[in-house]
């Protein structure tokens, strides 16, 4: 269980430059809790990273299927808060439509839960960290290192291009939100991706290609 105290954010979200929605709750985890799960086990983590559209929860679904992963989308646990009016719904609902990202409070405390939750404790997490503020505060609560990250790497016009076309009836899946995603992605989300291949554990996906020729390129880097 999380417990909450009102001091200072102890993640400094201005030295990280993120441009946080001010409707953002000030409530904060405690630090007591950082790195440790409730539940004596340590899951194996992986992240899948790319841009919207990329391809990411496409081929984790596969990739968690054949290979036996539980398939985390934060994109997901962030819309079922929306559709479950919960207290931060709102907030989630109006950083999706323009596009930024959620408060790293409110996503890792989700992502916690769900990790938490469940038998299998093998997690492909796809969609997180977004930023080095959501990686920070990842190794500060959750602490896992990640054993794999992905990155789906696509240009902008395929992107922009699967993105309208995926007909899920999301609200962030318009030409004026993708184009900020895509902002928000170069800006935010490629740091992440060099500092995990500065540590030696990116394998940069070539995303263009059939779902199955993907698939394929998948394929080596799980079947061991
Ligand atoms: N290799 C591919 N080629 C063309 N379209 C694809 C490919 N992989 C996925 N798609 C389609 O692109 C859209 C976005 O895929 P999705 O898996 O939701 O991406 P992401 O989770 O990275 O945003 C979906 O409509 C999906 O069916
Ligand atoms: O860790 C996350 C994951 C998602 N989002 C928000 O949820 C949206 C949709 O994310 P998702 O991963 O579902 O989009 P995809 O990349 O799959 O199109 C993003 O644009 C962000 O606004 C976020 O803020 N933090
Ligand atoms: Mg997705």
């Amino acid at each position: 269980m999380l417990r909450r105290v009102s001091s200072p954010s102890m993640l400094n979200q201005v030295a990280y430059g993120l441009n946080f929605v001010k409707a953002v709750s000030t409530e904060v985890l405690n630090p007591a809790d950082a790195g440790i799960l409730s539940k004596a086990r340590s899951p194996a983590i992986n992240f899948v990273l790319g841009g919207p559209g990329v391809g990411k929860g496409t081929q984790c679904t596969r990739i968690a299927e054949i290979y036996g992963f539980r398939h985390l989308s934060v994109g997901d646990l962030l819309r079922k808060e929306i559709s479950s009016n919960s207290e931060y719904g709102d907030m989630i609902l109006e950083t999706i439509t323009k596009g930024k990202i959620v408060s790293s409070e409110v996503t890792v405390k989700l992502l916690k839960s769900a990790i938490e939750s469940g038998e299998n404790d093998r997690f492909l997490i796809d969609g997180f960290p977004r930023s080095e503020e959501n990686r920070v505060a990842y190794e500060q609560i959750i602490g896992i290192e990640p054993e794999v990250v992905l990155f789906f790497d696509c240009n902008e016009e395929e992107m922009m291009k699967r993105v309208l076309h995926r007909n899920q009836g999301r609200v962030d899946d318009n030409i004026d939100t993708t184009k900020e995603r895509l902002r928000v992605f170069e800006a935010y989300s490629l740091p992440v991706i060099r500092y995990y291949s500065q540590k030696g554990k990116l394998h940069k996906i070539n995303a263009i290609g059939t779902e199955d020729e993907i698939f394929e390129r998948l394929r080596p880097i799980f079947a061991t």
